[in-house]
């Protein structure tokens, strides 16, 4: 029988990139899950790393192995968990939620597991949001719908009042489900909580439907999104190709980062243009996208354009808007294009019927399908673990097949764009009419 005092280490502390492996397991008694002391992950595939910072293989930073520990720092009996939704919606953060309350209360037998509603704002007392009690009871089947249970918001929150509010409460740890805005905040948080020489642990669980997010791999809720979105782009071809110049434009989301559109597209092959944030393009001259389009239409009798919403942003004046997150509000760069393409053609004096689709929101709020679920599990699952365990200041990620413990310093700083010179886009030039470079 393993005690209390076997499992518990003495500090909590912050997920590094070069840390000692701490031993394994939490609370159980096989070592089915060991996790050896050299396990660990590395956090860069390329060769470019090793050559830029002149560094043999085995000195190369590495991710810690996701997964149960041999110690623990919070006592089940004692510790009360908060969950918190933070950002936009994707599928999957329902799954998520719920795999938090059950691994909590199942393998570790933490009771007390609370959600603070609407993101951080539920943290405030003015903003009146009720912290309701997460049970395995309350999440049952939560999965199987969109959203979130616990509601979400964007808009900075002081991380003095969110710690305050911690304290108040009695949490020892908060898991954060959002994007890199929420993951700044979950740093912020810790900068104030050990500032203030507390003992609460902040583990994130990364959530961004645009697929962005460095290092954690591909995000969860993002195969069930794009499968969606790709029925969008079947419903243009079926549109255009009943039509006499039948032009499709699908804008689907994506404001930095074009994998969407891309997934997308690449799901069923009836797009004939992708236009991603990561590529510019031009419209005019003999290799732009209006002459191309005109060939298309010419030669196949229609065309379909898969849009993620940040493309072209350089053929559009800059908006000086500013969501409440501090996105700067995109140019609709598909009125601009429906604009541009009816005007060609009536130019051109040839036929054109325009169907212009926006799925928008509509792939983000589905519930997520069955491979994002498990995967959303397994990830909940690590990030318990590690909250568990004392690893703080850190979100769960999977990179080369496994689960692993990042530091949230590594997921706000860049990005995860489609490389223009990668296999990706390469085979979405290849499946599409799009020259090498219409820029
Ligand atoms: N730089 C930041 N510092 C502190 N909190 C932030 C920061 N950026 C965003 N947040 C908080 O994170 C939440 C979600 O961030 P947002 O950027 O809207 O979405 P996402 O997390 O999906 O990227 C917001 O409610 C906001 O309070
Ligand atoms: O209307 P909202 O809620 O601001 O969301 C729209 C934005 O959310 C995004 O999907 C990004 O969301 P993520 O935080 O999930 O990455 C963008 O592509 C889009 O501009």
């Amino acid at each position: 029988m393993v005690t209390l005092d076997d499992l518990q280490v003495s500090s909590l502390g912050p997920c590094t990139v070069d840390s000692p492996l701490a031993l394994y397991v939490g609370g159980r008694t096989t070592n089915e899950y060991y996790v050896g002391e050299h396990d660990r992950i590395l956090y860069d595939d390329t060769l470019a790393l090793i050559e830029s910072r002149g560094v043999g293989l085995e000195n190369l930073p590495t991710f810690e192995s996701g997964g149960p520990r041999d110690k623990i720092f919070f006592d089940p009996a004692t510790t009360k968990v908060g969950v918190v939704t933070c950002g936009g919606l994707c599928p999957g953060l329902n799954d998520v939620i719920r795999a938090i309350v059950l691994e909590l209360h199942t393998h570790y037998g933490v009771r007390n597991v609370v959600g603070l509603q609407h993101g951080y704002a539920g943290f405030v007392p003015e903003l009146g949001h009720d912290i309701v009690p997460l049970t395995p009871e309350s999440v049952a089947r939560i999965n199987e719908r969109g959203g979130t249970v616990l509601g979400t918001s964007r808009g900075a929150q002081d991380p003095a009042v969110i710690v305050h509010r911690l304290v108040e409460e009695g949490i020892n740890v908060l898991m954060v489900i959002g994007g890199d805005g929420s993951m700044r905040g979950a740093h912020n948080i810790v900068v104030e909580i050990e500032r203030r020489g507390l003992k609460i642990g902040v583990v994130g669980v990364p959530k961004t439907i645009d697929n962005d997010i460095p290092h954690i791999g591909q995000s969860f809720g993002f195969s069930t999104a794009f499968a969606k979105a790709a029925e969008s782009i079947k419903a243009a071809r079926v549109e255009v190709e009943a039509a006499v110049g039948g032009i499709g434009i699908v804008k689907v989301m994506g404001r930095h980062a074009g994998f969407i559109a891309c997934y997308a597209a690449l799901a069923n092959h009836d797009a004939d243009f992708v236009l991603i944030p990561e590529v510019d393009f031009s419209l005019d001259g003999d290799n732009g996208l209006l002459a191309l389009l005109e060939r298309r239409v010419a030669e196949r009798g229609s065309a379909v354009i898969v849009l993620a919403e940040g493309a072209g942003q350089h053929l559009i004046p800059a908006s000086d808007r500013m969501d409440p997150s501090g996105n700067t509000v995109l140019g609709d760069i598909a009125r601009y294009l429906r604009e541009q393409i009816t005007k060609h053609f009536a130019n051109a004096d040839q036929p054109l019927t325009m169907r212009y689709f926006n799925p928008g929101y509509a792939i983000r709020s589905v519930p997520a399908d069955a491979s994002d679920s498990v995967y959303c599990a397994r990830l909940a699952q690590t990030a318990v673990h590690a909250a568990m365990a004392g690893r703080t200041d850190l979100v769960v990620g999977r990179r080369r097949h496994r689960f692993v413990n990042v530091p949230i310093p590594f997921v706000t700083q860049g990005s995860h764009n489609v490389s223009p010179e990668g296999d990706l886009w390469l085979s979405v030039l290849e499946s599409t009419a799009q020259p090498f470079s219409i820029a």
